[in-house]
């Protein structure tokens, strides 16, 4: 069988149309396959049919092959294009009179009777004014097309030829049918009704689709009017694109196929690849008078027929692999993957699995407690086989912070920086990370091992003081001391800072090389009086070690730059220079700001209260607008610019519109109506004084009008006021 193959048919002569004595202008020729029209133009397709042609004839020469590869697995698409009234719809069955007859009901039939171990879907949906509406929801639920599908489409599962057709009939209820010229029960949409097949094969389970299209009929839309004109336009939108679309197809070497066009395509373009198989039904109306028409439905047919598909076999759904890990890890990637890094900010998300390489650092400003953790932790000489023993102990879970029987103070948050441990020797450690890393930490007499680790946070603290000097140490270029860096600068500083005082060798080995800190301090657990150490006592204890050790004091440190720029200390057998200006640390810009002295009024000027009492003119816009009228009057004098002030106003009163009369103050959209009318009922407002005769206003509206106009009257006008 061809994979595309471009029919026409024919539809016979009505009984009105033979009596009209309307001339026939088809001929069909059977053996050359060759419609002519007129006697001259000639056409020659896959299929021709004449009025004589049976339903169940063209079933089974052009549907029937199709129907046999969707059971093998294979997409395909039969269509009927043509003219408004040509047997389109007559030809596909999608008609409920007709439903017995078409291709629509034959189809089923076939699938039905020979087929076993299968399952039928079908779905029916109509694209109407370039909306695609679902025929079988209820209310025809209009669908977004996302991805050349409807989206949310109904799919009714069938068993048998009868309840799909009583589907089909059902979403033929809703379907959009209309007058026309041609026909009395023209479709104004294209209608797709799709079965899907699937069948469950030794190889797998495969579904395949059979799209069975009944287009609008084209139609000419200058003689339409209305809804009706819109229609047509619309229809002959979606098949002229669908023209270029086929066009597309047909040309060899053609890249794009321009599918989003329009809905119709975007719809089809499942169906309408050289993958999939075709079958375009030409219908076509015997009638001279349509002759127009019947050579553009040839022409499309003929185009149809160029197009060259290769269909490929069905989709063969395997069933699926079970899910594994794309790539194996290492194993003692693997264990690190394992390993969670809690962070005290981060409450809800306690457990993170570090997914790192093992040769970068850890640096992150949203994880303090890790960071400074570098090479040293992970060695970079094998990056995925770790051999060399690592300096510190991989972070053990740190315990939640919720819970209050193992809540810990920010001392003790520092206490776990894997950083910390620098400062004591490599043997003690690990077990002392261990042992602060324990949940429930109930200090004692005994557990001197953790208050060793305290310690060497208080120690940490302290020479944090004096990290400065050790960053001009590292740093050739350090910034100037007069001039303050900027804020990168010293970010960068810090964790400078940071890292070379914790991670570079020399300074681990100045501290290192000292006697152990932590013996500085005299502590002697007395094993029945013992108690805990505050802190600050601690931190006490260990500024006088320090002292003690060579190390000045944080207060001694405040000298002027020149005179504490480099302060030789001798730390054991170690030359230390030691930078305490404390002027070099960086300070928050609202640190700066805070102690900047704010100038303090001590006499506060007096203010005269009377003023705040006294109440301001109150000058109206439009009062304004009015004033700004009257300034262009040039050199009046008080009198003369009062009298050209009511004339103003006046005509405004006489001859002004609904807007002017707005223009005026106290006049509002009402009073301009009501004045307006007053006008219309009793002629033009003479004076000002008439404004007491209009119905509808206030009593003492009149005098509430000439204040705020600013109105002084003369004379008559003055004594009735
Ligand atoms: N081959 C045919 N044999 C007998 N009657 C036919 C044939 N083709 C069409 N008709 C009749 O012609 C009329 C119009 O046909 P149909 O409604 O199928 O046209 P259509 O192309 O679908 O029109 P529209 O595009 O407006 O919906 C119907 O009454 C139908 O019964």
């Amino acid at each position: 069988m061809e994979a595309v193959v471009a029919a026409v048919r024919c539809r016979p002569m009505t009984t009105a149309e033979e009596l009209s004595g309307q001339n026939h202008a088809i001929t069909i020729t059977p053996d050359s396959k060759q419609v002519i029209v007129s006697n001259e133009r000639a056409f020659t397709l896959n299929h021709v049919y004449s009025g004589e042609a049976t339903q169940n004839h063209i079933f089974e020469e052009l549907v029937e092959p199709v129907i046999n590869k969707v059971m093998l697995g294979f997409n395909a698409c039969v269509m009927a294009y043509g003219q408004t009234g040509s047997g389109k719809t007559f030809t596909m069955g999608t008609e409920v009179k007709a439903a017995s007859a078409g291709v629509v009901h034959n189809a089923l039939q076939k699938i039905f009777v020979s087929s076993t171990d299968f399952e039928v879907h079908v779905s029916f949906l109509e694209i109407y004014k370039e909306e695609v509406l679902d025929l079988l929801s209820s209310g025809k639920r209009k669908l977004p097309v996302i991805d050349f599908k409807p989206k949310g489409l109904s799919l009714i599962s069938v068993r048998d030829v009868d309840s799909a057709l009583a589907v089909m009939e059902k979403g033929l209820g809703n379907r959009h049918v209309g007058a026309t010229n041609a026909n009395l029960h023209s479709s104004r949409s294209h209608a797709v009704f799709t079965i899907h097949y699937t069948k469950e094969t030794t190889e797998g389970k495969f579904t395949s689709k059979l799209y069975l299209v009944d287009l609008a009929g084209c139609e000419c839309v200058s003689d339409m009017s209305g809804n009706t004109k819109r229609e047509g336009l619309m229809i002959n939108k979606g098949l002229l694109q669908l023209g270029i679309v086929m066009s597309a197809l047909s040309s060899p070497g053609q890249d794009h196929i321009p599918y989003r066009n329009s809905v119709l395509t975007s719809i089809l373009k499942d169906t309408l690849s050289p993958q999939n198989f075709l079958v375009l039904i030409a219908c076509i109306s015997p009638l001279e008078v349509d002759t127009a028409m019947t050579l553009n439905s040839l022409q499309f047919a003929s185009r149809v027929g160029n197009i060259k598909c290769n269909p490929e076999a069905g989709q063969v759904i395997k069933p699926r692999p079970p899910i594994t890990t794309p790539f194996k890890l290492p194993g003692s990637y693997k264990k690190r993957v394992n390993t969670t890094i809690d962070t005290p900010g981060r409450q809800g998300k306690q457990q993170r699995p570090i997914l790192r390489p093992l040769n970068k650092t850890i640096d992150s400003p949203r994880t303090p407690h890790v960071r400074g953790m570098t090479k040293q932790f992970w060695p970079t000489s094998t990056p995925f086989q770790n051999t060399a023993k690592p300096l510190f102990a991989e972070p053990t879970p740190i315990p939640k912070r919720n819970d209050a029987a193992k809540r810990r103070s920010s001392s003790e948050w520092d206490a776990l920086d894997i950083s910390t441990s620098t400062v004591v020797d490599n043997a003690t450690q690990v077990k002392n990370q261990e042992e602060v890393n324990q949940t429930n930490i109930v200090p004692s007499s005994e557990n001197e091992t953790w208050l060793r680790s305290i310690i060497a946070d208080v120690i940490r603290e302290e020479l944090k003081s004096h990290s400065t000097f050790l960053s001009q140490t590292h740093r050739q270029d350090g910034p100037s001391p007069t001039k303050k860096p900027r804020r990168s600068t010293r970010l960068a500083n810090t964790q400078v800072d940071n890292s070379s005082f914790f991670n570079h060798e020399a300074d681990a080995t100045i501290v290192s090389s000292s006697p152990n800190h932590t013996n500085h301090v005299q502590l002697q657990p007395d094993s029945d009086d013992f108690k805990i150490p505050s802190l600050d006592s601690i931190r006490r204890s260990v500024r006088i070690s320090l002292v003690g050790a060579g190390f000045s004091e944080a207060s001694e440190t405040a000298k002027p730059p020149q005179q504490s720029q480099q302060l030789e200390q001798t730390t054991g057998n170690r030359n230390v220079c030691l930078d305490t200006s404390e002027t070099r640390v960086p300070v928050r810009r609202s640190t700066r700001l805070s102690v900047v002295p704010r100038p303090v009024y001590t006499e506060s000027p007096k203010m005269d209260k009377s003023l705040l009492n006294a109440r301001k003119p109150k000058v109206t816009k439009k009062a304004a607008r009015m004033s700004t009228r009257l300034s262009i009057l040039p050199n009046a004098t008080p009198e003369v610019a009062q009298k050209n002030l009511n004339d103003l106003v006046l005509d405004i009163l006489k001859l002004g519109d609904l807007k002017k009369l707005q223009s005026l103050p106290t006049i509002g959209p009402k009073t301009a109506v009501v004045i307006s009318n007053h006008r219309l009922l009793h002629g033009p407002i003479r004076s000002f004084k008439d404004l007491k005769n209009i119905q509808g206003l206030s009593a003492n509206f009149t005098k509430r009008f000439l204040w705020a106009n600013n109105i002084v009257l003369e004379g008559d006008d003055e004594d009735d006021e």
